[in-house]
């Protein structure tokens, strides 16, 4: 589990006068949770590609457990993403030709063996999210099926961070709120600081705080709310 620390970071785009995010700091302990809230355009996914250093930032610092990924040259901070943060994106980046199950360990396959207990576990994540056939090729699989594999694929390698991008967006009520079950379950389990983006009621109440962006600014916060 790693603790989350953002400090005067900006992220701008050229031709745009004001950067799409602003955020002066933000403090997330190790095995917390943060849902992340806000409009259309207000920043959400440029947060989320910042702090996993997909994106390199403007200015300012994101350091998870005291280690500032700004810093880190491209292939050192994909290295720290890799070993560090499981990811569920919106467009769920999974890999057509390959079955569930082979999407769901191909991230460790890339680096290095499969350990036969890494193939159980994975098996074991698709069956508790709800995947009857893991054998099916991904291409074939419906939306909100995707969805879930990409969460379990998050989750195989137990990573000390899990980085959300609405997780449960393409799912009905039940599914939504069993995947929402399973990702704060898993996490609390495993200790893991859990961080989504979620328009979801069912995922939001089910985390620790809640921050609110507008305009690429925190606008509104759980923590500072209870505390006023
Ligand atoms: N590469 C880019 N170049 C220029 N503008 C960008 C770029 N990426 C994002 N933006 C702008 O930054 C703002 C924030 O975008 P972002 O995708 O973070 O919003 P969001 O809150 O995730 O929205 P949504 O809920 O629709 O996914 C938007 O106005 C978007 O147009």
């Amino acid at each position: 589990m790693l603790s989350l620390d953002i400090a005067d970071l900006t992220m701008r785009f050229s031709g745009l006068e004001t950067p799409v995010l602003a955020i002066g700091r933000l403090h997330v302990p190790a095995g917390g949770q943060l849902a992340v809230t806000g409009a259309s355009g207000s920043g959400k996914s440029t947060l989320v590609n910042a702090i996993t250093g997909l994106e390199r930032v403007t200015g300012g610092t994101v350091s998870w457990g005291g280690t500032d990924i700004t810093r880190l040259p491209t292939g050192r901070r994909d290295a720290f993403r890799a070993a560090h943060i499981g990811l569920v994106m919106q467009d769920f980046h999974l890999f057509p030709g390959l079955s569930a199950l082979e999407n769901v360990v191909l991230p460790i396959r890339l680096s290095r063996r499969l350990e036969p207990a890494e193939r159980e576990r994975a098996l074991r994540l698709l069956d508790t999210v709800g995947i009857a056939r893991p054998q099916q090729a991904i291409e074939t699989l419906s939306r909100g099926e995707m969805q879930r594999v990409a969460v379990a694929r998050a989750l195989l390698a137990r990573p000390g961070v899990i980085v959300a991008d609405e997780p449960t967006a393409s799912l009905d009520g039940r599914t939504g709120e069993a995947v929402a079950d399973l990702l704060v379950e898993l996490a609390g389990a495993e200790g893991a600081t859990l961080i989504a983006v979620t328009h979801d009621p069912a995922l939001t109440e089910r985390l620790d705080r809640r921050i609110g962006l507008a305009g690429g600014r925190i606008v509104e916060d759980s923590a500072k709310a209870l505390a006023a």
